[in-house]
C-alpha cells in the first residue's frame, strides 16, 4: 500500500501551528507566539491576517479557521449561516482539516454544528487535480500544503479520504474518538480501497479502530435486519419488476431462508430461470444482486454462455493450467469469484454451454467451490448461481396464455351467472404436471443429465405479460420519457388510458418488455424528436399523446377480430385556455411511415 505520509516525522500540533504567519491557534496574539517580541512583523501579519478575513467568503473562512484552530471564528461563521460541509475548492471540507491538522477542539465544534464526518475527500492528487481543474500543478501542490497539510505524500492519491482517514493518518487519538463517537464510519473505503484502519500505527489508535469496527458491523447488521423487515426484498423487486409474482415469490422465499440461517450451508443457492426473451430474468438477478450487496459492481457477475460452446472454450472459463496459452490472464468466472466469492452469478443462455463447462458447474454447484488454472481454490458456498435459459420457453408461454384464457372465460362466465364473488385476476400458476410432464423431459433432453438438474433448488418460470401488466410497462416507459422531457426541455408530457392501450397493442410475445421500448420509441419518441426538430415545441409547453380521432373506432375492435391498422398516434399542444392545438409534423418524419426495426 503506497504510504499516504510523508517519510518525515509527523509534528506535534503545537509544532505545526508554530510555523503558521498569522495563525492564532488558540493563542491571543497570532503571529506573536511564533518570535515573541517579532513587534512589527507580527502586526503586519495580524493586520495582513484581518484584512484576508474580511476578503474571505464564510466558506472559505471557515476552512481557514479550521486549518488554524480558531474555535471562536469557527463559531461564529457557523451562526452566521456558513456551510459547515462546504468544501475547498480543490475538494476537502472543514473536518478533514481539522483532523489532518489535530484539531480537536474544531472537530468537536464542526461535529456539534452537524459535519457529515463520512464525506469523502474530492482531491485524488496533485497531477490529478491540476489536470481535471486545468491548473498548474505547482499552484495545486501550494495550495494543498498551504490550505491543507504539507506532511502528506504528494504522489499519493486521496481521493474518498474521509475525516477518520485523516485523523488516523495524524495519529491524533482524540480527533479518531470524537469522529467515532460523531458515527463515522470505520469501514469507509477511499477510492483506493483502504479503511483509515488500513494507514493506523500500531498503539492505541489502532486498537481503538478495530474495537469501533467491530461495534459498526455488528450495528450496520442490526440495522439491515430490521430494514429487511420493514422493507422485504419482495417489495423491492416489485418497484423494479412488472408481474412475474410467481417469479419474485420463488427467489424472495429462497434469499429469506438464506438470509436468516435456514439453508444448507454447503452448498450456493442454485436457480433455473425459464422464459422467453425480455421478461425479467436478467432484471430479477441484477435486482436481487442489488438488495444483496449495494455494490453491484463486484456483486454481480454476468456471463454470456453461448461464449462458452466450445471444449476448449473451458479454459476461458476458468483460465488455462500453466504452459497454455492465457494462463496469467486468467478464467473469465474465476477472476471476478475471486474479488467477490458471495456475488449473484448469472449464466446467461446456460443451453448454449458446451458439456464440459457444464460438468465443471455441477462440481461448482455440488462442492461450492472452484480450483482455477493456478490450482488456486475459491470458496464460494455462500455465492448465488441464477442459469437462465430460453429452452421450453414456447411451451411456457402458450400453457400461460391457455391458462389465462381459461381464467377469463371463467370469470364471463361467472359474470353471466351473477355471482358475487367474481374476480378478474391475471395471476395464473403452472401446474406441477405441467413442469413435470412437459417442462421436464424438454431440460432432460437438453441437458441430458439428471444430477445437473438435481442440483438447481429452484425451476422459476417467467410468463408472458397480460393486458394489464401491458400497461402498466407502458405507464413505466412513458414516464421515463416524460421525466426526460421535463428535465431537458421542460416540456410536460400528458397522455390517457386509450394510448397505453394502442401502444400496449405494439407487444410481441418473442421480445417481452423490449417490444413495449421500441413501440413507445417508434410511435411516440421519434414524433417528439421531429416536432423538436421542426421548432414546434416552445419551451415550458405542455404536450399531450393523444388517438386520432378518426381512429378511436378500431380500439374499440371486438377480441380476436383482425385489425387492419393501428390507431394513429398524434402529439397536441395544451394551450393556456385549456384548449389543444394538433402539432402537425412533416413528413419524412411522420414516424407511422418508419419501419418497425424488430
Ligand atoms: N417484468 C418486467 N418489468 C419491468 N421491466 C422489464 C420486465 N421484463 C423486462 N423488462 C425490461 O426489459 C429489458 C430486458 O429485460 P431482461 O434483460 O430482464 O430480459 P430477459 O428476460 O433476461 O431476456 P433475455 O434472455 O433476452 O436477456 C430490461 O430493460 C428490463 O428492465
Amino acid at each position: 500500500m503506497a504510504s499516504l505520509r510523508e517519510p518525515a516525522a509527523w509534528p506535534s500540533g503545537a509544532e505545526q501551528r508554530c510555523c503558521r504567519a498569522g495563525d492564532p491557534g488558540g493563542h491571543q496574539s497570532g503571529a506573536g507566539s511564533c518570535s515573541p517580541g517579532a513587534g512589527l512583523p507580527a502586526l503586519i501579519a495580524a493586520l495582513a491576517y484581518c484584512y484576508l478575513q474580511d476578503r474571505l467568503s464564510k466558506e472559505d473562512a471557515l476552512l481557514e479557521a479550521a486549518r488554524i484552530n480558531n474555535v471562536s471564528e469557527i463559531n461564529r461563521l457557523l451562526q452566521e449561516g456558513a456551510d459547515v460541509n462546504t468544501r475547498h475548492k480543490l475538494g476537502w471540507t472543514a473536518l478533514m482539516v481539522a483532523a489532518i491538522s489535530r484539531n480537536s477542539s474544531v472537530v468537536k465544534a464542526l461535529l456539534t454544528a452537524n459535519a457529515d464526518p463520512n464525506l469523502g475527500d474530492d482531491f485524488s492528487s496533485v497531477y490529478e487535480i491540476a489536470k481535471e481543474k486545468g491548473l498548474h500543478s505547482l499552484e495545486v501542490l501550494v495550495t494543498r500544503e498551504d490550505d491543507f497539510s504539507n506532511r502528506l505524500n504528494i504522489r499519493a492519491n486521496f481521493k474518498g479520504c474521509t475525516a477518520l482517514h485523516y485523523a488516523v493518518l495524524a495519529d491524533d487519538y482524540l480527533t479518531v474518538k470524537l469522529l467515532l463517537d460523531a458515527g463515522a464510519n470505520p469501514l469507509q473505503k477511499n477510492e483506493m480501497g483502504h479503511t483509515p484502519l488500513d494507514y493506523a500505527r500500531e498503539g492505541e489508535v489502532m486498537n481503538l479502530l478495530r474495537a469501533a469496527e467491530a461495534k459498526f458491523q455488528e450495528e450496520q447488521r442490526r440495522r439491515e435486519v430490521e430494514e429487511r423487515r420493514r422493507f422485504p426484498l419482495e417489495q423491492r423487486l416489485r418497484e423494479h419488476i412488472i408481474g412475474q409474482e410467481n417469479a419474485i415469490a420463488t427467489v424472495g422465499a429462497a434469499i429469506r431462508r438464506k438470509e436468516n440461517g435456514w439453508y444448507d450451508e454447503e452448498h450456493p443457492l442454485v436457480f433455473l430461470f425459464l422464459g422467453s426473451s425480455g421478461i425479467g430474468k436478467t432484471e430479477l438477478a441484477k435486482q436481487t444482486a442489488k438488495y444483496i450487496h449495494k455494490d453491484i459492481k463486484k456483486g454481480f457477475i454476468r456471463l454470456d454462455m453461448s461464449e462458452f460452446q466450445e471444449r476448449h472454450e473451458v479454459a476461458k472459463f476458468i483460465g488455462s493450467p500453466p504452459g497454455y496459452v492465457g494462463h496469467e490472464e486468467g478464467g473469465q468466472l474465476t477472476k471476478k469469484l475471486r474479488q467477490c466469492p458471495n456475488a449473484v452469478v448469472l449464466f446467461d443462455e446456460v443451453d448454449k454451454a458446451h458439456p464440459d463447462v457444464l460438468t465443471i458447474m455441477l462440481q461448482l454447484f455440488d462442492e461450492g467451490r472452484l480450483t482455477d488454472g493456478k490450482g488456486k481454490t475459491i470458496d464460494c458456498k455462500d455465492a448465488i448461481f441464477i442459469m437462465t435459459s430460453n429452452v421450453a420457453s414456447e411451451e411456457i408461454a402458450e400453457h400461460a396464455l391457455q391458462l389465462r384464457q381459461e381464467a377469463m372465460e371463467m370469470s364471463k362466465k361467472r359474470i353471466a351467472e351473477n355471482l358475487d364473488d367474481v374476480q378478474m385476476t391475471d395471476k395464473i400458476t403452472i401446474s406441477k404436471k405441467f413442469k413435470e410432464k412437459v417442462i421436464r423431459p424438454i431440460l432432460k433432453a437438453h441437458f441430458r443429465r439428471d444430477e445437473f438438474l438435481g442440483r438447481i433448488n429452484e425451476i422459476v418460470y417467467f410468463l408472458p405479460f397480460c393486458h394489464s401488466e401491458l400497461i402498466q410497462l407502458v405507464n413505466k416507459e412513458l414516464s421515463f420519457w416524460a421525466k426526460k422531457a421535463k428535465a431537458r426541455h421542460n416540456i410536460t408530457l400528458l397522455w390517457d388510458r386509450e394510448v397505453m392501450d394502442v401502444l400496449a397493442d405494439g407487444y410481441n410475445l418473442h421480445y417481452g418488455a423490449r417490444s413495449i421500448k421500441h413501440e413507445v420509441e417508434r410511435r411516440v419518441v421519434n414524433q417528439l424528436a421531429a416536432a423538436y426538430e421542426q421548432d414546434l415545441l416552445p419551451r415550458g409547453c405542455t404536450l399531450r399523446i393523444t388517438v386520432e380521432d378518426s381512429d378511436k373506432q378500431l380500439l374499440k375492435t371486438t377480441e380476436g377480430t383482425e385489425k387492419s391498422k393501428a390507431p394513429t398516434l398524434r402529439l397536441e399542444i395544451v394551450e393556456k385556455d385549456s384548449k389543444a392545438r394538433k402539432l402537425e409534423i412533416q413528413a419524412p418524419l411522420n414516424p407511422e411511415n418508419i419501419t418497425y426495426f424488430l
